[in-house]
């Protein structure tokens, strides 16, 4: 972990655009990456507690590679939760979302790391096809290319004559199926965010061996509490390939303005609408509902809570857990997937509802892939932000006194994700960020 610039002063407060008109290419934060040290321990706050959790060695404590198939490990990983209680149904709900200052970018030229993409698996990505609209081909996730929104209407996504092309992986349909409106939705390509894979490829290892064990290997986690154990990231990103390929899956958001976000996004439980800042139960940009959150996640999230617990009762020896971290269960998770020059501007996750908010649930942030530059702070400065550094495995959690916490993503580190993990799901370069939260 390598903190930072420490904010405690308010009056030298930058004015910050808002939807999505900050600049990512200008950010003061885009700087040279910093080393990035083995040692890095897993990290939360609560409160404003931020507490490093200390991962023991981390090569010795990788897991030991499977002869078992990921099929009957994700079985086994199942069944440990079977006798757990269902999570709540969502319900239906469309409600007014005041998030703010995502940061975003008008122009983006994505690059997922070549050298990566000669690894033995295939990109299919690489569908993508032309808008019949535009002379515009995007013929891989190596280029996005710019485009902009023209919504004609709130809640409605309309094809407005004009070239819509805020998102690389649509195409036109007359009528979505699965909505129940007349108006011509936008049917989305799928994005995936894994490679496919191709058996017995020798590019495969040597891509894979050649990236770095020696500099990323801290990737791995060990059986660490608040951390997510190897097994559950596979599970995990393999269930989001799935869901992202399939209705309500990944696509690239954009604000009114048609300023983009530089990252793909699907959201489980409710949909958040970055052109509205609203939550609703169906997709503004395409009809479709979104998913559920997958049992297992719940799970996970609940478990992290409670390790967040026991862990603030030992540190901090308070009694009443609560008190600083409430727990919550999660009825939202974005899910975020950054190529690795993916960004996420300094803002609030302040579009819950007010209650929600106002006890402080908190949020709770699983990383996998690559490592990323987190950078936090009291104020909407990113000057004075801190950083700490994210690894694949690590949960980030922010709620009590944090939940108001300005964060975002300064950068993501190419070549930093276990070399396992990308073994066992193929997933590109880049990473895979779930937050959940509580509406
Ligand atoms: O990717 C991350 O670590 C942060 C994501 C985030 O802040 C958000 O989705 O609101
Ligand atoms: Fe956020």
């Amino acid at each position: 972990m390598s903190k930072s610039n420490k904010s405690t002063e308010s009056s030298q407060e930058k004015p910050f655009p808002v939807d999505g008109n900050f600049d990512i290419h200008n950010d003061p934060h885009d700087k040279p990456l910093s080393d990035t040290s083995q040692d890095n321990p897993a990290y939360i706050i609560i409160g404003s507690i931020p507490i490093p959790l200390f991962r023991n060695n981390l090569k010795n404590q990788s897991l030991p590679f499977s002869t078992k198939s990921s099929t009957h490990k994700e079985a086994e990983l199942l069944s440990r939760y079977d006798h757990l209680p269902s999570p709540p149904a969502t319900g239906n709900k469309k409600i007014k979302r005041n998030r703010v200052d995502l940061g975003s970018v008008r122009t983006s030229q994505e690059n997922c790391g070549k050298s990566s993409c000669s690894s033995g698996f295939e990109c299919s990505s690489s569908f993508i096809e032309t808008s019949p609209t535009t002379n515009f081909t995007s013929t891989t996730h190596h280029k996005e290319s710019l485009q902009h929104s023209h919504f004609a209407k709130k809640n409605k996504v309309v094809y407005a004559g004009i070239p819509h092309s805020s998102y690389n992986n649509l195409v036109y349909a007359s009528a979505d199926h699965e909505s129940d409106s007349p108006v011509s939705f936008l049917k989305f390509k799928p994005y995936d965010i894994c490679f496919r894979r191709k058996r017995n490829s020798p590019l495969i290892r040597s891509a894979l061996i050649d990236k770095s064990e020696e500099i990323y290997f801290g990737g791995q986690v060990g059986d660490i509490k608040d951390t997510i154990l190897r097994p559950e990231m596979v599970h995990i990103v393999k269930t989001c390939r799935k869901l992202g390929l399939g209705h309500g899956g990944f696509y690239q958001p954009s604000f009114a303005s048609g300023a983009k976000l530089r990252l793909k996004m699907m959201c489980l439980g409710l949909d958040w609408d970055p052109q509205t800042k609203s939550y609703g139960n169906k997709r503004v940009i395409d009809g479709s509902q979104p998913r559920s959150i997958p049992y297992l996640f719940t799970k996970l999230v609940m478990r992290a809570i409670k390790d967040a617990h026991c862990l603030i009762n030992k540190e901090c020896g308070v009694t009443y857990v609560e008190d600083i971290l409430p727990s919550m269960s999660p009825d939202i998770c974005i899910v975020n997937f950054y190529t690795t020059n993916g960004r996420l501007g300094l803002h609030q996750d302040r579009d819950e509802s007010k209650e929600s908010l106002q006890k402080g649930l908190p949020i709770v942030s699983f990383c996998i892939g690559d490592s990323a530059q987190f950078f936090y702070g009291d104020h909407r400065d990113v000057e004075k932000a801190e950083n700490v550094l994210l690894e694949s495995g690590d949960v980030l959690i922010f709620g009590g006194e944090s939940r108001h916490v300005f964060h975002g993503v300064s950068s993501i580190i190419p070549y930093s994700a276990p070399n396992e993990l990308l073994k066992d799901t193929g997933l590109l370069p880049g990473r895979l960020n779930l937050t959940f939260r509580q509406y």
